[in-house]
Parts: structure tokens; sequence; C-alpha cells
């Protein structure tokens, strides 16, 4: 779903490499964590993954397209199948929170009534029901993040890129952030979030990617936040670097992610979903959406695949509208309008 193939990123003549050769491969329905030192260059792998910024060597694929080809307007059909979330939630402050994730809707060009019908859905999955009209400065930092994730998923992107999206929240509340993300993860949308939330990495237990000043220093799958001192011992893991750098290999671990019956099931169902989808020539509606109680009391480590829901992941949006020059570039759009509505503000 995402590759790196020996990737760099030096944004500045002479400057050291943001991402220095750097080769990772994400599969379709991964959960992957970005973690490292603040400067090692996970947002700078994520901007890449959005064609916000073209690498200076190597080659980004996502979802099989080669960016490096993707011509200019084929991006904002590219960001549509790709949802972000902020680690401050970058939600629009003059509107409702049925507004905020209608807002994505609306910039793709939807039909109100979808609006009306997949808003209220993706509301009640994220935990948000009844919660429709409050102003965001009306509601928690949790709730403003469960919002933000919500016009995120709206559109159901194939990949949720997230940076920090707990950096702001406490302990508690980033748990439940974290068991929702799972929870879309689990309809087969590929996950990659940066973070520093140790905790967080440590009870999750999912692939680990450690950048250090550029350079992939640990892949791991079922992995801890941890130091790379402290992974040396895994068992079953091909050895860690000792000294990364240019001569090593960047990768010290592919991962083969087997999935279990229920999730090849789920799988096959949704790939029947999304060709009856293509052929319809629209997305699956949201109504497959799963109800979202007790999203809070789920042990994250808990596996429910039996009521996992079943959702396409396909096809993306992107491939049936090539518009040039389109402006309904969701990701740009909501950035854009943040931006206006702030600038006003303090004019
Ligand atoms: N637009 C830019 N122009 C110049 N240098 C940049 C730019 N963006 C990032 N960098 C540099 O690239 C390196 C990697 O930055 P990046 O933001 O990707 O790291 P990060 O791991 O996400 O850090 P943090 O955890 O603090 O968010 C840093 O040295 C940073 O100063």
């Amino acid at each position: 779903m995402i590759r790196f193939e020996n990737v760099s990123k030096v944004y500045a003549r002479g400057a050291r490499p943001a991402l220095d050769d750097v080769s990772v491969d994400v599969s379709r329905g991964e959960f992957v964590f970005l973690v490292g030192a603040s400067g090692s260059g996970k947002s700078t792998f994520l901007r890449l993954v959005l064609r916000e910024e073209r690498p200076t060597g190597g080659r980004v694929y996502v979802a099989g397209r080669d960016l490096s080809r993707l011509s200019s307007w084929k991006v904002p059909s590219l960001r549509r199948s790709i949802g972000v979330v902020f680690q401050d939630f970058r939600l629009l402050p003059n509107k409702t929170v049925h507004e905020n994730v209608a807002f994505a809707l609306q910039v793709i060009g939807k039909p109100r009534h979808t609006i009306s019908t997949t808003v209220p859905e993706v509301l009640e999955m994220v935990g948000l029901d009844g919660k429709e009209k409050r102003m965001p400065h009306e509601l928690s930092g949790g709730e403003q993040q469960r919002v933000a994730i919500a016009r995120a998923f709206v559109n159901r992107p194939q990949i949720l890129l997230a940076d920090e999206p707990t950096g702001n929240l406490d302990p508690t509340t980033s748990l439940g952030i974290m068991r929702l993300l799972d929870r879309i993860n689990r309809t087969g949308t590929t996950v990659v979030m940066a973070t520093h939330d140790d905790e967080i990495v440590n009870e999750m237990r999912k692939r680990v990617v450690e950048l250090s000043t550029g350079s992939v220093v640990r892949d791991e799958i079922d992995a801890v936040y941890g130091h790379r001192e402290s992974i040396l011992p895994a068992v079953g893991q091909t050895p860690v670097l000792d000294a990364p750098g240019r001569d090593a290999p960047a990768v010290v671990h592919r991962v083969q992610v087997t999935p279990e019956p229920a999730d090849l099931e789920a799988e096959r169902a949704a790939e029947a979903a999304a060709a009856r989808a293509a052929e319809s020539g629209d997305q699956q509606p949201a109504a497959a959406l799963p109800a979202a109680p007790a999203v809070e009391d789920r042990p994250v480590d808990q596996r429910p695949v039996a009521q996992a829901p079943v959702e396409p992941v396909g096809p993306p949006a992107a491939d049936r509208v090539p518009e040039p020059g389109s402006p309904d570039d969701v990701v740009q759009q909501v950035l854009r309008e943040h931006e206006r509505v702030r600038a006003g503000r303090e004019a």
C-alpha cells in the first residue's frame, strides 16, 4: 500500500538529509507506528506519502502509484484516498461537529443526501452521536480528536496518516483515541501513525518503524516503543543494526502479515463489496459502519474479528474522478479553510 524505495529527502542544499535511503513497505491493512526522536524524519515520511514533499532520491509508491510519475492534477485524487489526523485537530472553529465532518464530503462534491446520511453514521462510529450541533470549543480534546478522525475517515480512505494524534491528550483519552484508530484499522484501512507516545505504542503492540536522524534503525512487528539496545535480544527477529549508516541495510525486518481466517473472510467480503461499489460507480454507503458502543471499554489487544466491520477499502474515489485542476483536495481545502479562519480571527 505504501512503499518507500531508497528514499532520501534533503530540504536545503548542504543540510543533512531529513530521510536518508529509507526503504519501508507497508502492506494493505497494516497498522504501523513511526517512532523516533524529534527531527528524525517522521513527519517528512508522512508528507512524502501525501506528496506534500517530493523525495530528492528514491521512489515513493502509494496504492501502486509511483508518486514521482503522478501529474499534479492527480494529486488531489491521491489525497482523497488518504485521511490525515493531526496533533492539534485542525477543526474549523466556526463550524459545528456535523459541519466539520460534512465539509470533507462537500469538498469532493458528494450530494447532500449522501452527506446527511453518512455524517451521522460516522459520528456514531466515533462515539459522538448526540453532539452533532456542538461547536469545537464545546468539546473536550479527546472529542475534538474524534471529530477530526471522523472527518478523515468519512470518505473511506484506503490509508489514514496520523501525526502525533495523542500529543495533546491525557493518557486515558489517548487510549480511547487509539482504540478508535484500531477499529478503523480493522475495517481494512492502512494506518501509519507518527508518535512519541511510548505508553500507547507499548500497549498496542503493532509494527514499529524507528527512525534515527533520517534512517530506519528498527522495523519490528508486535513491538514496543523501546530503545534500540532493548530490542537486540528479540527472538525471531533479524538482528538490529549496531551502527546503521550508509553501508548498512536500512530495513532490518520485513513484515509478513498473515491474516487470520476471520480477517480473510472480512477481506473477501470487503473486496466483493468494493467490486459492487466499483460497478455502481459509487463508494459503499457508510451504513455498513459498525455502531460504536463501548469503544472505551474494550481492551486494545482484544481482537473482535467476528464483529469486525466489513468495510470496502476501495475503489479509491481517486481513481474514478480524475479532474484536471480539481479543487477537491480534501487535505488542502481543510487546511486552507483552517488558515483562513485563523487569519480572520487574528486580524
Ligand atoms: N520544510 C522544511 N524545511 C527545512 N527543513 C525541514 C523542513 N521540515 C523538516 N525539516 C528538517 O528535517 C528533519 C526532519 O524533520 P521532521 O519534521 O520530519 O522530523 P520529526 O521526526 O517529525 O520531528 P518531530 O517529532 O519533532 O515532529 C529535521 O532536521 C527538520 O529540521
